[in-house]
């Protein structure tokens, strides 16, 4: 099997993209873009694979959603393509819930039931789904696949998925699932490459974007994360507030009258470092401030990674590495260095002139942990998912090419 597969990742601020050329059951990158700041100031850039831009311009005005930027992304993507054909396209979809384990091709039925878990992930689930109709209509009999963020935490232990609810609230799907599971397939694997004597080990990934989580991993493998039923639970985000005791869901309602729609809106739209800070949920704007409150939210954000690194830590009976991901992760030295420093405790000791270079390892050689940080690419790991679904339908003999 032979072609292009486009691989679509739309994130609660941003829509990544990448081409991949399939031959010979291989991958090449041919090109990645993104559409950064949704909801504020769209910006697309696309890069060649060495990094250089290829272009890069404002898109619509600041108030357009996901779905009014999909069709000029989809337009440049085909203009780009010139005479290459895409044989499939790949989408992040966060929540697969108690039905999907697996990369799955797209059909009716599939979508209906991808659309009763939007109230789940409001923020994430419409985006690939809008995405997909789109492109159905536009390309009919093109295979589109939807690659689940909660796949990779299927295995997590039973007790780490339960919620505590009455049995027969769990048997109808009620359980802790996980996400950003693309996310840390992609970094378990690159793990192993370059560090394959701690891949089994004890490690503990921290994946800082807007949406942000933490996951421990033995063998390469989920055995819990602070994200839970929803991608409301655990770290302190962009503009979710994370983990809450129920009781303050209670309150508002009760207490305060906010409508159902009202509190949505507030713990996925209004919180976190947005409403900490009430300056903006961008980490570079809050590291850029000299607002008391700004120092507040960062300190907030740190501080709840440090807090759940050391219930993780317990989980997995010690800490072996740590990886600091996605775009906090991967680009603001100053939180990686506040994160090694409140867990100097567990031996951790980062080297700060490795870290303020962004180099992967940036432990020193004393630490008795080591510490990471890797790129993430969820988009090689969509790719890789929507051409092996693509080969798997393919007669046998198209598949040998
Ligand atoms: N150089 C940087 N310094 C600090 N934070 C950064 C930097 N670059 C990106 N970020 C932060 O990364 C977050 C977005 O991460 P990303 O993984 O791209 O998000 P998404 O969840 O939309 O995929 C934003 O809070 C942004 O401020
Ligand atoms: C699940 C989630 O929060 O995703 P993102 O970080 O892309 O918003
Ligand atoms: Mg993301």
């Amino acid at each position: 099997m032979n072609g292009i597969i486009l691989a679509l990742n739309a994130g609660s601020s941003s829509i990544k993209f990448a081409l991949h050329e399939h031959r010979l059951a291989a991958q090449r990158l041919i090109l990645r873009g993104a559409i950064e700041g949704i909801g504020a100031e769209p910006r697309f850039t696309a890069w060649q694979p060495d990094g250089a831009i290829i272009d890069r311009e404002a898109w619509a005005d600041a108030a357009a959603p996901h779905e009014q930027l999909l069709q000029p992304l989809l337009a440049w993507i085909t203009a780009r393509l010139g005479a290459a054909e895409l044989a499939v396209v790949g989408h992040r979809v966060v929540h697969g819930g108690p039905s999907f384990g697996q990369p799955v091709r797209i059909d009716t039925p599939v979508m209906q039931e991808l659309e009763r878990l939007v109230s789940l992930a409001p923020l994430h689930q419409p985006h690939p789904l809008a995405a997909a109709r789109a492109i159905a209509r536009l390309r009919p009999g093109l295979m589109q696949v939807a690659c689940f963020d909660t796949a990779f935490h299927r295995g997590m232990p039973a007790v780490a998925a339960s919620l505590g609810l009455p049995r027969a609230y769990a048997d109808d799907g009620m359980r802790r699932y996980g996400f950003h599971g693309l996310s840390y397939e992609y970094l378990a694997g690159r793990l192993r490459e370059f560090a394959p004597e701690l891949a089994d080990g004890r490690v503990i990934m921290a994946h800082l974007g807007n949406g942000a989580s933490l996951c421990a991993m033995r063998h390469g493998r989920s055995i819990d994360t602070t994200m839970g039923f929803s991608a409301l639970d655990g770290l302190v985000m962009g503009s979710r507030c994370g983990s809450l005791d129920p009781g303050a869901v209670l309150h508002l309602l009760q207490a305060r009258g906010l409508s159902v729609a009202a509190i949505e809106h507030l713990l996925y739209q209004e919180s976190g470092l947005l409403g900490v800070s009430g300056i903006s949920a961008d980490m570079r704007a809050l590291l850029a401030s000299d607002s008391g409150h700004a120092r507040e939210a960062i300190e907030l954000f740190v501080y709840r990674i440090v807090k759940e690194i050391g219930a993780l830590t317990s989980v997995a009976g010690g800490l072996d590495a740590l990886v600091f991901s996605a775009g906090i992760g991967e680009h603001a030295a100053s939180i990686r260095s506040a994160v090694c420093r409140a867990l100097a405790w567990l031996g951790v000791e980062c080297d700060e002139s490795a870290n303020g270079l962004h180099k992967m390892l940036i432990s020193t050689a004393h630490s008795a942990v080591r510490v990471f940080v890797i790129r993430t690419d969820e988009e090689a790991v969509i790719a890789a998912h929507a051409a092996g679904v693509l080969r798997a339908s393919c007669p046998p003999q198209a598949a040998a090419g």
